[in-house]
């Protein structure tokens, strides 16, 4: 049997790695597997949902073939580890922290991939962003702008993508992707 493959994807600050993090012991009692992503961040900006690595080790690693998917987005580059295979291969429902740009490519590799966007009101989008810090002012803006050129397009591409809005308690947000989960029968 094979397993499922969630594709989580949403605005830069909507709150994907806090979902993630948030729902991981509820994911993994049932038997859901989250990836840690390879991303050319640095070690203090990607935290333990990440491992960060050069450049030059991301394109020696590329060639290697160690990544399932891989995209450059906000001048970084992001892999998925080629080992979710082996886990979708045995059975495993895996979650993963996607891309909105890099969703045509994931789709052609996983067609029956279910895909998850997490949304929050833009102002609301805002104020994390520049709580959280992460980034200049300036990058901050660049990612809100980014944004435009997914809002419209996502829902008409895939009308069986599954919407969650995460501008209220991050709480009822890991409530509601679980609710979702047991319906779609995934990760059971
Ligand atoms: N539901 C929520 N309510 C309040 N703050 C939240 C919520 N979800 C996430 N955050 C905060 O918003 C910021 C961005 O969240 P993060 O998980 O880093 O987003 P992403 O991974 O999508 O970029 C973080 O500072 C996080 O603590
Ligand atoms: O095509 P997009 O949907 O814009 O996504 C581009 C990248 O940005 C996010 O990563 P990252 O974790 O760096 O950003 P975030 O934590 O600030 O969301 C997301 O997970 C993608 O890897």
């Amino acid at each position: 049997m094979t397993g499922r493959l969630i594709y989580l994807i949403g605005p830069s600050g909507s709150g994907k790695d806090s979902l993630l993090d948030a729902a991981r012991e509820a994911l993994a009692a049932r038997g859901c597997r989250i990836v840690r992503r390879v991303i050319t961040r640095s070690a203090e900006a990607t935290g333990e949902a990440a491992q960060a690595v050069s450049v030059e080790r991301f394109e020696a690693l590329q060639a290697e073939g160690a990544f399932a998917l891989d995209w450059f987005a906000n001048g970084l580059h992001y892999g998925i580890p080629v080992e979710i295979d082996q886990w979708l291969a045995e059975g495993h429902d895996v979650l993963i922290n996607g891309s909105r740009g890099h969703l045509p490519q994931a789709r052609a590799r996983y067609p029956h991939m279910s895909v998850v966007l997490l949304t929050v009101d833009q102002a609301v989008l805002r104020e994390r962003l520049q709580r959280r810090a992460r980034e200049s002012a300036e990058d901050i803006e660049t990612r809100l702008a980014r944004n435009a050129q997914f809002t419209q397009g996502l829902l008409a591409d895939d009308p069986e993508l599954i919407v969650l809005d995460n501008s209220g308690p991050l709480e009822q947000t890991v409530g509601r992707l679980m609710q979702h989960l047991e319906r779609a029968d995934a990760c059971a």
